[in-house]
């Protein structure tokens, strides 16, 4: 295996001091990226897409993972630093310079499934997340989606909205729209320390996998739904409702108290009720 030189040496001879307006906040201990890298399985041979590789501490992982990797990376001063991770690796690495937001990503791969593995600024985290969970292309029922797996680093708040259960404050629209037609789980915590700015808050690493989608429902209807839920959380849901024709009598009709709270009404009851509320329209 290609002998590589401490990340913290590649930084300082690339000059790569981290960039508060590109949400730069790199990881160097590379037994915690080995651990990351390991989190969707054995990823020998399989293609990946890393997003915002930045100097490539993810990037050598995967790589010794044996991935096939297509990175994605708008600064254009990691470059170099990747270069040198492509001569490395001979065949195993492609650089893409741009903008994750602006890329067909199923494009990109040629079509082929691939996983996903990511340590990303959090706005363009969530972003793209939401956009991978809408399926390939984007479009609603295109589903399963192309991607394989998602290993997505998160602000710990927002990581554990993804993976919350019905009851909390933390269970709310992105917990729905996840795991409607996907597993997820929290796969590890990462302390701020880990990181070089440290950032202000704590991280963790959310793993997702598609699971079959349930018949009947329509993935925009559902969107309305939990927006309409969860936009009045306190409220009743046949007030939060009132401006979803029928939903309140197709709440009644499957067997939904119309007095409780969006908060408490489980993934599977949501499905329910849009898959109601599609039959009807
Ligand atoms: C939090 S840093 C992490 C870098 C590296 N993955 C690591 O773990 O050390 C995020 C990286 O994403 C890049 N980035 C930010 N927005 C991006 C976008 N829209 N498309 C591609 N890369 C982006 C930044 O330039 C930066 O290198």
């Amino acid at each position: 295996m290609a002998e590589l030189p401490p990340l913290r040496k590649v930084i300082a001879r690339h000059g790569l001091s981290a960039s508060k307006a590109l949400g730069q906040n790199f990881l160097f201990d590379e037994q915690l990226l080995d651990r990351i890298a390991a989190v969707p399985g054995d990823l020998a041979g399989k293609q990946v897409l890393e997003v915002g590789p930045g100097p490539g501490g993810l990037t050598r992982a995967l790589l010794r993972a044996g991935a096939r990797v297509t990175a994605i990376e708008m600064d254009r001063r990691c470059l170099p630093a990747l270069a040198e991770l492509e001569d490395a690796f001979p065949g195993q690495l492609r650089v893409i310079e741009g903008d994750a937001l602006k890329l067909d990503h199923a494009e990109l791969m040629g079509g082929e499934p691939f996983a996903v593995l990511s340590n990303l600024p959090y706005n363009v985290g969530t972003a793209l997340f939401v956009r991978w969970l809408a399926g390939a292309k984007g479009s609603e029922n295109a589903w399963p989606p192309l991607w394989t797996s998602l290993t997505l680093m998160f602000q710990q708040e927002v990581a554990q909205r993804i993976v919350a259960q019905p009851g909390g404050s933390a269970y709310g629209r992105l917990a729905v729209l996840t795991q409607w037609r996907s597993r997820a789980k929290l796969a590890m915590k990462v302390h701020r320390s880990a990181f070089t700015p440290p950032p202000k808050v704590m991280s963790a690493i959310v793993h997702v996998e598609p699971a079959e989608m349930p018949e009947g429902v329509d993935a925009r209807l559902l969107e309305r739904l939990t927006e309409a839920a969860f936009g009045q959380r306190r409220k009743m849901l046949r007030q939060s409702l009132k401006g979803m024709p029928g939903a309140v009598a197709a709440l009644e009709a499957i067997g939904i108290d119309p007095q409780r709270r969006a908060e408490t009404v489980t993934v599977g009851e949501f499905v329910t009720l849009a898959r109601a509320l599609t039959a009807e329209g």
